[in-house]
């Protein structure tokens, strides 16, 4: 702990130099216009190597437009990195303090204009909600850190903590992760003990991957701060049926797509094992256990015995599904040449979002023992483990600090839990490098905004924007704490 005295000052320090988080209404506006702005940029991600570098290129002149002291601050340094992805260094004037890293990405996922309200990439306002593909993934976090750091910069903020900004362009595509890959290659380490002066100085990072969560559990009448200290793995699968083509008028008993069609719905039709009880839920539901109501209340206080009744209430809906097992989304099926040709081949991918309880192997064996089989050939095509749990008591400093600053621009949320990521998100590529890794958005959600992401009518509303810039504003002042980690190797 920091003794006393300093303890004292650095309080002093704080109080004395804080910088109310209070805009004006010509910066309200402003930045909500930015975001607009942000969104009317196309930057979609469709595969590998596959993005619209147009956008993407008008996207980093716009940064420099809207955020003009961000770059012309003599202690932020500004990187290009895998042409597209966006690496600030922001110098601060005490380097015994340990760096931290805000992660966010630049690019979206595709958005057909069948089913939205208003255009996709309008950016269009209505009833107070800015619309468009990005608005919660995750351009408004691109936005909201560079202008939180621009309000602050205006303010004659200069930090005490040197903190990083690493912008991905390439987050929605299953790739190498080209601003991970940027920003090791710049601190020229890949391991998490390296030597003085080398390596990823950053011991916190904070990505999207979890929110202020209202009305995902029944019974649980208040919204609660979620913190997503780990996240879920992935393994796309692919299946492949070859069988020789023929003419369509004599048929065999099956063709490649009808052996490949009853194979896949095999999978659908048998979840992997429920896993309720083992991994962070059960700490999320111990934290909440008396927000419920009568007799929630009890049964949370009591999982030891109720537990069974627990993980069957929450197969129930897609989403608490999905932190009690991992699960199977068929997610493509390609195949046929033409109508009167028996087809060759026959492909479908499987998308599995891993449980901490398991492994890829034991996914990918399970998978072959439902689909049992040997006419389909199994093809990985990418595989991550599920994530370490990072570090939540009290003096893991990282996640205090998100649990302080969500305290004090929500103090009308009394839950702060940790929990799991459902998807995956950037950070994963940094699990080498710390394992201070948290995933945080300080956004309301409710069930049906999570329709929006990568799904129709996305949005955001201008009050829950601007939040979120104030509480990037307080969470930088935050972060200037002299309180270091503990020596029992916790990460910030
Ligand atoms: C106990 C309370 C109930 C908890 C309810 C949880 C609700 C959902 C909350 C958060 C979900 C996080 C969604 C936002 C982050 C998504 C980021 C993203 O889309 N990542 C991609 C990464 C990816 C993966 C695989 C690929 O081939 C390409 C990209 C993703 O799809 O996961
Ligand atoms: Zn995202
Ligand atoms: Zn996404």
């Amino acid at each position: 702990t920091v003794p006393r005295s300093k303890g004292l000052r650095d309080a002093e320090h704080q109080r004395a130099s804080r910088i109310p988080s209070q805009f004006s209404q010509e910066e309200r506006v402003a930045m909500k216009e930015s975001l607009k702005g942000a969104i009317q940029i196309p930057t979609v991600s469709f595969n590998p190597g596959e993005f619209n570098t147009t956008a993407l290129a008008e996207f980093g002149e716009y940064m420099h437009k809207v955020f003009p002291t961000v770059f012309r601050t003599s202690f932020i340094q500004h990187e290009v990195v895998g042409e597209y992805s966006h690496l600030f260094t922001v110098q601060g004037s005490d380097p015994s303090l340990q760096p931290y890293m805000l992660l966010a990405h630049i690019d979206v996922v595709p958005a057909p204009d069948q089913g939205w309200e208003v255009p996709p990439f309008s950016g269009l306002e209505r009833d107070g909600f800015i619309y468009g593909r990005g608005t919660l993934d995750n351009k408004n976090s691109v936005m909201a850190i560079l202008q939180a750091l621009e309000l602050l910069l205006i303010r004659n903020y200069i930090p005490r903590r040197s903190f990083f900004i690493a912008l991905g362009h390439d987050e929605e595509i299953v790739a190498p992760g080209s601003i991970s890959a940027g920003v090791r290659g710049t601190w020229g380490s890949e391991d998490l003990s390296p030597p003085p002066g080398k390596g990823c100085p950053a011991r916190l990072h904070v990505d999207e991957g979890s929110f202020i969560l209202d009305g995902f559990i029944p019974s649980l009448k208040k919204p609660f701060a979620m913190v997503s200290v780990s996240e879920k793995g992935s393994l796309d699968l692919m299946m492949e049926v070859n069988m020789t083509p023929g003419h369509s008028s004599a048929p065999p008993k099956e063709t490649s797509i009808g052996i490949l069609a009853a194979a896949v719905s095999r999978l659908e039709q048998t979840p992997m094992p429920n896993m309720f009880g083992s991994g962070p839920l059960k700490m999320t539901l111990q934290q909440l256990a008396n927000e419920f109501s009568f007799p929630a209340n009890v049964i949370f206080n009591n999982l030891w015995l109720f537990w069974p009744l627990v993980s069957r209430l929450m197969e129930r809906d897609d989403i608490t599904n999905a932190l009690v097992r991992t699960t199977t989304a068929v997610t493509m099926f390609n195949a046929g040449i033409k109508v009167n040709v028996i087809p060759p081949v026959a492909q479908a991918t499987v998308n599995f979002r891993i449980h901490p309880a398991q492994t890829v192997q034991e996914v990918l064996k399970l998978a072959k023992d439902i689909v049992v089989d040997d006419r389909v050939q199994f093809h990985v095509l990418e595989a991550f483990e599920p994530l370490p749990v990072s570090p939540f008591d009290d003096q893991a400093l990282g996640y205090q600090l998100i649990r302080q600053t969500i305290q004090s621009v929500f103090p009308e949320i009394n839950i702060v839990a940790p929990g799991i990521c459902i998807a995956q998100t950037d950070s994963r590529h940094y699990t080498n490098l710390t394992t201070g890794i948290y995933r945080f958005n300080p956004l309301y959600l409710q069930p049906q905004d999570f329709s929006g992401i990568h799904g129709i009518n996305e949005r955001i509303s201008v009050q829950a924007f601007e939040t979120q810039v104030k509480f990037l504003f307080e969470f930088i002042q935050n972060a200037d704490t002299e309180q270091r980690p503990v020596s029992h190797l916790h990460e910030l």
